[in-house]
């Protein structure tokens, strides 16, 4: 790798999906070696360990635009925890002003910074939605919902407090229905208190990650369609903490103005070492 150390990093966590992140504008870790450098700077217990890498780029078009690898090493369109913490990032580095616009590979999106560690993000519009889908999970038949809120994701409505993300969230992450690309597997259970508890296996991650914004934003918008709930939907993550998702959902099913709430704090700062990447 022709990566100079030490390279400077942080470490965000986008409310438990946590993620290392490079200031990439002087193109520190060039694109070509990118995806393996995430792979490696992922992997917990041997390295930094994240969900994800992020890189700030430059662009031409908005404050700034950004490369979002998965754990393993995967590019990911979007990304609605990451994109809070890119936003965050940028604030504190002077690469942004509070109001942001930023460019993804799903679209330019725009972020607020809103008081301390809280962020706004408007994300890019929901599309393909499929509804009437079921499959076979545990010996039972299931509905399942489809849509596109960044990436793909997949939502199963479930009453059991206990459930097997892990094993149920393969099998729906790798489904054919979802072929070539497969589907983040989102398990969402509405609690007596109103709020809407999701758990995400994530695609790339290949695990139940501590939360996935593109995949709160994908249930919430179902739990209105399917299940009576209305926006602005708290929704609690596997890490036990909240992100806000609110919209405007028109017949079609359409979603507009949707936007994505929560905190994003930045844990650490550091040096990686060469050490790092072996
Ligand atoms: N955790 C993210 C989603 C990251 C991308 C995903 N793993 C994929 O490859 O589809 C979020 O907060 O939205």
């Amino acid at each position: 790798m022709s990566i100079s150390f030490p390279l400077e990093f942080e470490k965000m966590s986008g409310t438990g999906n946590d993620f290392v992140i490079i200031d990439n504008r002087n193109n520190v870790v060039p694109v070509e070696e990118q995806s393996e450098f995430a792979g490696k700077i992922c992997r917990r217990m041997f390295s930094v360990g994240a969900d994800g890498l992020i890189l700030i780029e430059n662009s031409d078009k908005t404050d700034f635009g950004w490369s979002f690898y998965n754990a393993d090493g995967s590019l990911a369109d979007m990304c609605g925890n990451g994109a809070r913490c890119a936003a965050r990032f940028a604030f504190r580095h002077g690469i942004a002003e509070a109001k942001m616009r930023f460019a993804t590979s799903a679209g330019i999106v725009e972020a607020e910074i809103l008081d301390d560690e809280v962020v706004r993000l408007q994300m890019t519009q929901p599309f393909d939605f499929r509804l009437g889908l079921s499959m076979n999970l545990g010996g039972e038949e299931r509905p399942v919902a489809f849509v596109n809120t960044g990436v793909p994701h997949a939502v199963i409505f479930v009453e059991d407090e206990e459930i097997a993300v892990k094993k149920l969230g393969r099998k729906v992450r790798f489904h054919e229905l979802f072929e070539p690309k497969g589907a983040n597997a989102n398990f969402a259970r509405i609690l007596d208190d109103g709020r809407l508890e999701v758990r995400t296996y994530e695609r790339g991650v290949e695990d139940e990650t501590m939360a996935c914004g593109t995949g709160a934003v994908a249930a919430a918008l179902f739990a209105t369609m399917q299940k009576g709930m209305e926006s602005p939907v708290e929704v609690v993550t596997s890490g036990g903490e909240e992100l806000t998702v609110i919209f405007d959902l028109l017949d079609g099913p359409v979603a507009e103005n949707v936007f994505l709430q929560g905190p994003a704090r930045c844990i650490f700062t550091g040096k990686l070492t060469a050490e790092a990447l072996l």
